[in-house]
């Protein structure tokens, strides 16, 4: 008999903390990682560097199933490396722009559909924490914890300024604020697999929760399910 790892689904808005708390929790548990949404940000970020339309659905679909990435882990608390086309662009897909444009691809089926094996593969033992907008309901439908977390589009933006500043973007409040607004109403719209909780997902509310307050609720859900050693 084969034992299927667990996993952990954390789905949600822009902003939410979904890749923080994947992150500390994949490190905590000694899971794997997998952060969906570097998949469609690489998407868009190698689509302008091969001067592909993000709105050419064939084009975009070849591009989705030849992506050539690496996710490479690292010391405890540093996000993983990323290596597009043997070039680091960890932080390079980082930015609004990108976001926005890996939203325009997200909604494309056929990208989504080229996609899904990818993301499947990154199950393994002792256990997997996805994050991403579509985990739970469409990825890893037999999730044994699925947690939807959001926060305030005011306090994700105020989170989101305060992140891209630190790094020393140029940055203002009132377009960050649009621009998340922007990007959940696309992503909520979509026609396939929109940002959605789980029937039976957790929704976990961060606007007025710390970083370690989030983490040690999920915790406390693994511990109640017994998902963990
Ligand atoms: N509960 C929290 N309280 C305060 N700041 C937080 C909290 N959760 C996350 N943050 C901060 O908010 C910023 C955005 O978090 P993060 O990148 O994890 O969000 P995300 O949901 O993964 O966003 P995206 O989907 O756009 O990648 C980070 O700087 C992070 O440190
Ligand atoms: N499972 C996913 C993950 C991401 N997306 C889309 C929607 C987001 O706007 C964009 C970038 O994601 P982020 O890095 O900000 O989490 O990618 C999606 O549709 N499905």
């Amino acid at each position: 008999m084969t034992v299927q790892a667990p996993v952990i689904t954390i789905d949600g808005p822009s902003g939410s903390g979904k890749g923080t708390i994947a992150g500390l929790l994949a490190q905590k548990l000694g899971w794997s990682l997998l952060d969906s949404g570097a998949l469609y940000r690489l998407l868009a970020f190698a689509a302008r560097n091969h001067g592909v339309d993000l709105t050419n659905e064939e084009a975009m679909k070849v591009l989705a199933a030849h992506l050539d990435v690496q996710f490479v882990a690292v010391a405890d608390g540093q996000a993983q490396r990323i290596i597009l086309e043997g070039e680091e662009v960890t932080d390079a897909i980082r930015n609004e722009q990108i976001g926005a444009g890996a939203s325009q691809v997200a909604a494309l089926p056929a990208v989504r559909e080229a996609l899904l094996q990818r993301q499947r593969a990154f199950l393994e033992m002792p256990g997997l924490v996805a994050d991403g907008r579509d985990m739970g309901t469409v990825v890893f439908p037999e999730a044994p914890l699925k947690v939807f977390l959001t926060a305030s589009a005011e306090e994700r933006a105020r989170r989101r300024y305060l992140q891209l500043k630190a790094k020393g973007d140029d940055v203002n409040l009132a377009s960050l604020l649009d621009e998340i607004r922007a990007r959940d109403e696309r992503d909520i719209q979509r026609a396939v697999a929109p940002l959605k909780p789980a029937a039976d997902a957790i929704q976990l509310d961060s606007t007025e929760l710390s970083i370690e307050q989030v983490l040690q609720r999920i915790l406390s859900e693994v511990a109640n399910r017994d998902l963990a050693e």
